[in-house]
């Protein structure tokens, strides 16, 4: 075992603090397969199951993150802002995050959500575009927020220039550093070369993160391989609400990290309930690697481009895998 690696051999006495975070995005990364039409009941239920589970960051934004609510994006059904204070304030002791893409969301736009109380700020870009968040990282830190960074489509870029991009947000204020498969294109190495190169360069000062998706139904292993790889923030959405073919289950990660000895913190019999019993009902259908989801990892094209390319497959009669046409 590296330093890095845990498990039941690495210890973890029942009082220590877990050695994994779960932060759940069913109410945000979710958000793309309910075409944004979450309401305040359905944020209340989800944040109040995962709440006394012991999930302690839950995410709530517009699929797209602040300021998705668009033409372009697809308009949410309800203010997000009004959700994020409906979250915080059935949150007992979870934190609320928020998701922005500087270009779609704004400072103001943050400043906003933290006034609504949002405690956790996660700021997106494509890979290569790491230097575009810095105003978005200062502002957060200046408002007292905890700080992520998100690195979109992180296939796209090999390990050492992955970890180059790291660094630039964690020399602008980021305190964790996601790989993020968007598309759900990585294979098992993929994802451990990845989050072992983020590590060795920005682990003295920041931790690592992982964001997988199911579109190759890797998300789950991927996420495992991660945390023994050194990452201690990892993404999850109850019944793998999310885009595409949704993202690792949060349920399905519990159980899996409580089998391999890595500890969450999370009630594994609870989140399994939220899912059961709490999104289930409400669900328009399962989330599912259907032959346009698989296109979609087997090429490395970005998950929240599904519900776009299925509406188009409807208004011009094509079918959805062949509008995300897989090159190889
Ligand atoms: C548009 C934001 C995007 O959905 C962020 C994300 O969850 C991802 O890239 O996987
Ligand atoms: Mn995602």
């Amino acid at each position: 075992m590296t330093e890095h690696q845990i498990g039941t051999e690495g210890g973890g006495s029942a009082a220590a603090a877990p050695q994994v975070r779960i932060t759940d995005s069913t109410l945000r990364d979710g958000s793309h397969a309910m075409a944004h039409r979450f309401t305040e009941e359905q944020v209340r239920g989800v944040v109040h199951a995962l709440d006394s589970s012991g999930v302690e960051v839950i995410e709530v934004a517009h699929g797209d993150g602040l300021g998705g609510s668009s033409f372009n994006y697809g308009f949410s059904v309800q203010d997000e802002i009004e959700l994020i204070a409906a979250a915080v304030d059935e949150a007992a002791q979870a934190r609320i995050t928020v998701l922005l893409l500087p270009g779609l969301g704004t400072v103001e736009d943050l400043r906003r959500a933290h006034g609504a109380g949002a405690a956790v700020a996660r700021i997106a870009t494509h890979c290569t575009e790491a230097d575009v968040s810095l105003q978005h990282f200062a502002a957060a830190r200046e408002l007292g927020m905890e700080t992520v960074g998100f690195l979109m489509l992180s296939h796209r870029l090999g390990p050492a220039e992955l970890a180059a991009q790291a660094r630039i947000m964690v020399d602008g204020g980021a305190q964790c550093m996601y790989v993020v498969d968007s598309a759900g294109a990585m294979m098992l190495t993929d994802a451990q070369t990845r989050v072992s190169a983020l590590v060795a360069e920005i682990g003295e000062q920041a931790q690592v993160g992982f964001h997988g998706h199911q579109n190759l139904s890797l998300g789950v292993a991927n996420s495992a391989l991660a945390a023994q790889n050194g990452a201690r923030q990892i993404d999850g959405a109850l019944c793998a609400l999310g885009a595409g073919a949704g993202n690792a289950p949060t349920e399905v990660l519990a159980a899996t990290f409580d089998r391999l000895g890595i500890t969450t913190g999370v009630d594994v019999h609870g989140v399994q309930a939220a899912a059961q019993d709490v999104v289930r009902p409400f669900l328009p259908g399962l989330p599912f690697a259907d032959r346009a989801a698989i296109v979609q990892g087997h090429a490395g094209v970005y998950s929240s481009f599904l519900l776009h390319a299925e509406r188009a497959a409807d208004r011009y009669g094509v079918p959805a895998h062949e509008i995300r046409r897989d090159p190889h």
